[in-house]
């Protein structure tokens, strides 16, 4: 495994102090993030999410995609229990990297859908891997978790790895115009699991996203 741990420090936020834990994979040269929160009760399932990297959505306010406000209620859903983590890991648009998400974009506001769009540049749906995560968990010290996700690939990578999943806590927030039709292509054509009141035909209307 080429993840190392190279150091921890406190990490103030509107919601809380967390603490704030960074690796480095030395083979793809990219620099994640584990996030916790308060004392992890031994045995206990710890509330948790696992975060891919959005720049637009996580720090440029983007409103098409539902990233940026599921970070937040992540933070703030973890700080009102008192304990959490976050594995921020930097897979950018899918496993594509920013300019290729960016190029995606381009070709969604022609009118393709998110998956049509990385098809037509050559890359499958979603390319994400989640093996860092094994490393990571170990270090934090969390075998056990309440995972924060509508993905159930998140929730069966973390089994193969091992970890107990003992409930998959829907996150189900920022739905608004600019992200219905991302939000119903991820449950229609990426498996998400969205209740049927996140997006009705009326609401969608005839928005591409
Ligand atoms: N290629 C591509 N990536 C996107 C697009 N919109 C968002 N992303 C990326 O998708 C990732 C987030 O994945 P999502 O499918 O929204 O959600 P998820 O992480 O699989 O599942 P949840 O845990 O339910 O949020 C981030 O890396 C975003 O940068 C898009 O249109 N094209
Ligand atoms: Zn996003």
């Amino acid at each position: 495994m080429s993840i190392k741990y190279i150091a921890s420090s406190k990490l103030p936020t509107p919601w809380g102090v967390f603490e704030m834990h960074g690796f480095e994979d030395s083979e793809t040269g990219k620099e994640h993030v584990a996030l916790t929160f308060g004392t992890f009760s031994p045995g206990a399932a710890v509330l948790g999410r696992i975060h891919s990297e959005c720049l637009t959505g996580d720090a440029l306010f983007s409103l098409r995609c539902d990233c940026g406000f599921q970070l937040q209620t992540a933070m703030q859903n973890i700080a009102e229990e008192g304990q959490g983590f976050i594995l921020y890991l930097r897979q950018e648009g899918r496993g594509i990297g920013l300019l290729n998400k960016i190029r995606a974009y381009e070709l969604q506001d022609q009118g393709a859908n998110t998956v049509e769009a990385n098809e037509r540049l050559g890359f499958e749906a979603d390319m994400r891997k989640y093996d860092m995560i094994i490393p990571m968990m170990q270090k934090i010290g969390i075998d056990k978790v309440r995972l924060m996700t509508n993905n159930p690939r998140k929730v069966k990578a973390m089994q193969s790895f091992g970890l107990e999943v003992v409930e998959r806590v829907p996150l189900q927030v920022g739905k608004n115009r600019y992200n219905e039709n991302y939000l119903k292509t991820k449950s229609t054509q990426l498996g998400h699991m969205m209740s049927e009141h996140h997006f009705t035909e009326a609401e969608l209307g005839d928005t591409k996203d």
